[in-house]
């Protein structure tokens, strides 16, 4: 139950998704500061695990340069199977990305971390399930020529023409997009963020 004076907000994030986002609930970042860390996943680490220390390693790298401000970091990892597809490196990998997710379910984990300026730590992992429906080689050419597919998990965007691969989804459409909207906001309140009224 602490409550702060200052209610300064760094967004320790490069995704302009998550400023967007943020944006939709009435929330402007102070400061957009990304993390530079290495997001390689260890041996035997879980998409989900995986998700929840990147986003603590994002919060805690920034919060050290940022005292006294809120700190909010997130990360997303698409999970096929126990396969974790982050970011694809180029269209190959993306190809293959999109034929691992065609026609079959997946998991979208999302890490979210808000450290409080008295240095409080809270996290989760907010999961999603969607399902595909089956992409054929045009479909996937298609796609991979929107260039939409450069620096998403998974090799997607839903927030695009991807969103046309979407046959269901369930739990939260925000975290797929990059920040469960639900979750940062209860993440913040619960520990005394409020932004300015408009
Ligand atoms: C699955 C999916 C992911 N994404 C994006 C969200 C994230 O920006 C990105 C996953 O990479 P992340 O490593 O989570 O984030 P980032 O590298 O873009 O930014 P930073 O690490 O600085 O916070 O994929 C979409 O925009 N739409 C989607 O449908």
């Amino acid at each position: 139950m602490s409550s702060h004076v200052s209610s300064k907000l760094v967004l320790a994030s490069a995704s302009p998704r998550r400023v967007e986002l943020l944006a939709q609930i009435g929330i402007t970042p102070d400061a957009i500061s990304p993390a530079d860390i290495d997001e390689t996943p260890r041996r035997d680490e879980s998409p989900r695990r995986l998700a929840l220390r990147l986003a603590e390693e994002k919060a805690r790298a920034v919060a050290q340069a940022h005292e006294g401000a809120f700190v909010l970091a997130a990360d997303t990892v698409v999970a096929c199977g126990q396969r974790a597809l982050g970011k694809p490196e180029d269209a190959a990998e993306a190809r293959k990305f999109l034929h691992m997710l065609s026609g079959r379910r997946h998991r979208v984990h999302g890490g979210i971390c808000v450290i409080a300026p008295d240095g409080t730590l809270r996290s989760r992992v907010v999961e999603t399930q969607v399902i595909f429906r089956g992409l054929n080689e045009g479909d996937i050419n298609r796609y991979l020529a929107s260039d939409e597919w450069q620096g998403k998990a998974g090799a997607y965007a839903i927030q695009g023409q991807a969103a046309v691969f979407i046959r269901h989804l369930s739990g939260s459409y925000s975290n797929v997009v990059g920040l469960s909207l639900y979750d940062a906001d209860a993440l913040l309140r619960g520990l005394g963020y409020y932004p300015e009224a408009a």
